[in-house]
Order: structure tokens, then sequence, then C-alpha cells
């Protein structure tokens, strides 16, 4: 990092000083410091994966084979059948938050006490970022829109488009969804940005730079190659198969929805019965025994389906700040702000890394590796990073 993107830092930081922790009040102080438009430092230069530029190293990424593993599950036949589909609607069950407010060791007040309001931390929160480089990474679906019934229809409002355009002006930032990035790109539409879709397996760095951010080295041909990384491509073949096989073997199922995120699959059972959750688990169930190199996780009312690497949010997150400058940094504070299971990935490097902090977004108390909270609809409400209409 470079001193005179220090000094922005820490002048942009120090003008934080408003409470309320949203991407409308950090680019609204970060735009009042004397010191912008700013130079930032040479991070954010795409070509970093081939060409060495900036005052940290490039990326060094695994080879894509070593990063493919073989599944070392038994195959799901061989397994207990009744105690499988028990477990998965279980777990179904246990994304409402009736079933999540009932468990007594997620007790609301103790809960806050461990992961504090981001709102009410947000002094805090800016000291610790004090002539530090934030980088913002922000997950989508319930946190940059709001949870609607139709995935195809969960848009992301202009204020909340603005704020975040804001944010990237000034902070390197990407968009980390289990959507595929396509998708999401058409949903988000700030070029500037980069996006990590796919749940980090699809990853691509801006088509467009803020004129702030113009500056990135240029590679021996003189031109910016585009970042872009996709550790699971040799999936492709099969998810494509296993997309048609539970398209068909759905169908029956009213208000199943299956949802092709290019390297990943999921099926929504929001709009399902819950009487019917059990046959529609079944159903996956038997489509995905014949795929013992996919996995499936959960996400809010959506089974996610995907290869069995080593690659998730957490893993992509890290795989950014490498491609930033920021591998083996100290002065680096990435902030990640999201609502899912699939976040907390996430949320554990920074936990681990011991640097910036992970806000998770949600209503009700949960597990998490995240250090803050947003909790409230109303917490967030003017220009808020977070979307004003949570619904579960
Ligand atoms: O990582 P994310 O950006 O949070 O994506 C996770 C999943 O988000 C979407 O599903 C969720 O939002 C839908 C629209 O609000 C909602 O109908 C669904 O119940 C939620 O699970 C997306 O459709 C999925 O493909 C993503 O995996």
């Amino acid at each position: 990092m470079t001193k005179q993107s220090v000094m922005v830092s820490e002048a942009a930081n120090a003008a934080l000083t408003k409470p309320g922790l949203n991407i409308a009040t950090l680019s609204v102080a970060v735009s009042n410091s004397s010191l912008f438009p700013y130079t930032p430092p040479s991070y954010a230069t795409p070509q970093a994966f081939t060409t060495p530029s900036s005052a940290y190293p490039p990326p060094q990424m695994p080879p894509a084979a070593s990063i493919i593993t073989i599944s070392r599950r038994k195959p799901l036949q061989k397994l207990d059948t009744t105690s499988r589909i028990n477990g998965w609607i279980d777990s179904m069950k246990a994304s409402s938050p009736t079933h999540i407010k009932s468990s007594p060791s997620l007790d609301p007040s103790s809960w806050t006490v461990h992961h504090p309001s981001a709102l009410s931390m947000f002094e805090q929160m800016m000291n610790a970022s004090k002539e530090k480089q934030i980088v913002m990474f922000l997950d989508y679906d319930g946190t940059l829109s709001p949870i609607v019934d139709d995935p195809d229809r969960a848009y992301m409002s202009d204020s909340m488009r603005s704020a975040v355009r804001a944010v990237a002006r000034y902070f390197p930032t990407a968009i980390v969804s289990g959507r595929c990035r396509d998708k999401v790109y058409r949903f988000v539409r700030l070029a500037e940005l980069y996006y990590a879709g796919s749940h980090g397996m699809d990853i691509k760095g801006p088509a467009r730079r803020p004129r702030s951010q113009r500056n990135w080295a240029l590679d021996k041909t003189g031109k910016n190659k585009a970042v872009l990384f996709q550790p699971a491509s040799e999936f492709l073949p099969m998810i494509d198969v296993v997309y048609k096989a539970l398209v068909e073997t759905t169908k029956g199922i009213p208000g199943a929805k299956v949802e092709n995120n290019k390297f990943c699959l999921s099926v929504h059972f929001r709009c399902v019965d819950e009487k019917r959750w059990s046959t529609l688990a079944e159903e996956v169930r038997t489509v995905l025994r014949e795929y013992p190199k996919l996995r499936l996780t959960q996400g809010r009312k959506v089974l996610e389906i995907r290869p069995t690497i080593k690659w998730d949010k957490g893993k992509a997150l890290e795989f950014l700040l490498e491609s930033l400058g920021f591998a083996n940094c100290e002065d680096v504070f990435p902030v990640y702000i999201g609502d899912d299971r699939t976040d907390e990935d996430a949320f554990k490097v920074l936990r681990d890394r011991g640097q910036g902090f992970g806000i998770l977004v949600s209503k009700i108390p949960k597990d998490t590796n995240a250090t803050y909270s947003l909790q409230e609809p109303s917490e967030a409400r003017t220009g808020a990073p977070v979307p004003t209409l949570y619904t579960f």
C-alpha cells in the first residue's frame, strides 16, 4: 500500500464519526475527506494475476487440479435413507425463524452481547480501521436485496445501488454471491465492482474502473487483463446434467424451483408446502446419489448443490484480497456483510486472520463467526448498506 493511500484511508476513517454503519454514511464520510479524490494503491491491478506490479506479491493460487477433492463420503445409497432425509428435513425446518427462536442456546440477549449491533459499534470499528485500507465484500440476496418469494425478482433498490456505487469509488468492493455471476451482475449493474458468483467459484474483476483507480499498471501488451478465476470449471458438464435431472424430478412438486447458478445449483423450497419438503428432499437425494462429487449445503429455504472442491466464499475473499495485493498485509481492513450460512466461511476467514470484521444481517439470533450484527430493518434505514426490508 502506498503512503498516500494510507493517509487517505486515515483521513477517510477519521471523517467517519457519524453513528450508523451503512454504505451511505461510509461513502458520505469518505467523500467529505479533504484528500479526495485519492490515488489508490496499486492493489487493484487486474493483471496482478500475471504481472506483479504492486508492492505486494501476486496471488499464489494452487494449481486447479490440487483444489479438486474426491469425495470420501460413502455413496448416499449406502447410508440410512430415513435418518438422512430426517436430517435434511430438520435442517430445512431449522431455517425457519420459529425453530431458531425456540433454541435455548440462541438467547437473543446473549447473542447481542457477543455480536453487538454494527450501529452501536460504529465508532469503535472506524477506529480499528484507521490507517488501513478498507476493502468491502457484500453478499447479494438478503443483504443488498430483500428476500422475496421469486428469486428472479430479487431486485436491488436504486438507493442501494447508489450507495454501493459511492463506496466503490473509494474502496475496492466485491459482490460475493451464491448466484451465477452474470445474473447477480444483471441485478447490481455496477461495472466497477469485483464479482464472485457461484459461491465464489466464478470471480471476475471490474469491467470498468472508477476514475480514481485508473492508474493501474498495464501489462506487457499495454492492456489491463480482466481478473477471471473459475476453480470448478471441470464440473460444468456435470452441473448441467444434474440441473436437467432436478428440473425433471421436481416438476411435480408445486412451488419447487431449480435455479442454475452455473457452477452450482439451487433448489428453492420457499414456496413449497412444508408437507412436501420431505418429498422434495427425497427427490434431490435420489438425483445426487449418482454424483458423489457434488455436495449439498443449505441456505435460506434453499438446498444448494455444488462441487466438492475446497472452495467457498471465504476462499474467494482470500483470493480477492491476494489479487488486490493484500496477501500478507497488516494494513488492510476487510469488511464483509452477509446474511446467510454460506457467508459464515468468509466471516471465519476474517476472524482467523484477525483482520477487519464480519457483519451478520439477521433479525434473529444465529450461530455466527461474524463480529457484529445488524438485526432490525430499521437499523439501516437511511441509505443503508443492507436492505431496509428484510423478510424471511
Ligand atoms: O449468496 P447470496 O447472494 O445470498 O445467494 C444465496 C441464494 O440467494 C438466492 O436465494 C435466496 O433469495 C431468494 C430471493 O430473495 C429467495 O427466494 C430464496 O428463498 C433465498 O434462498 C438465490 O436465488 C440462490 O440461487 C442463492 O444461492
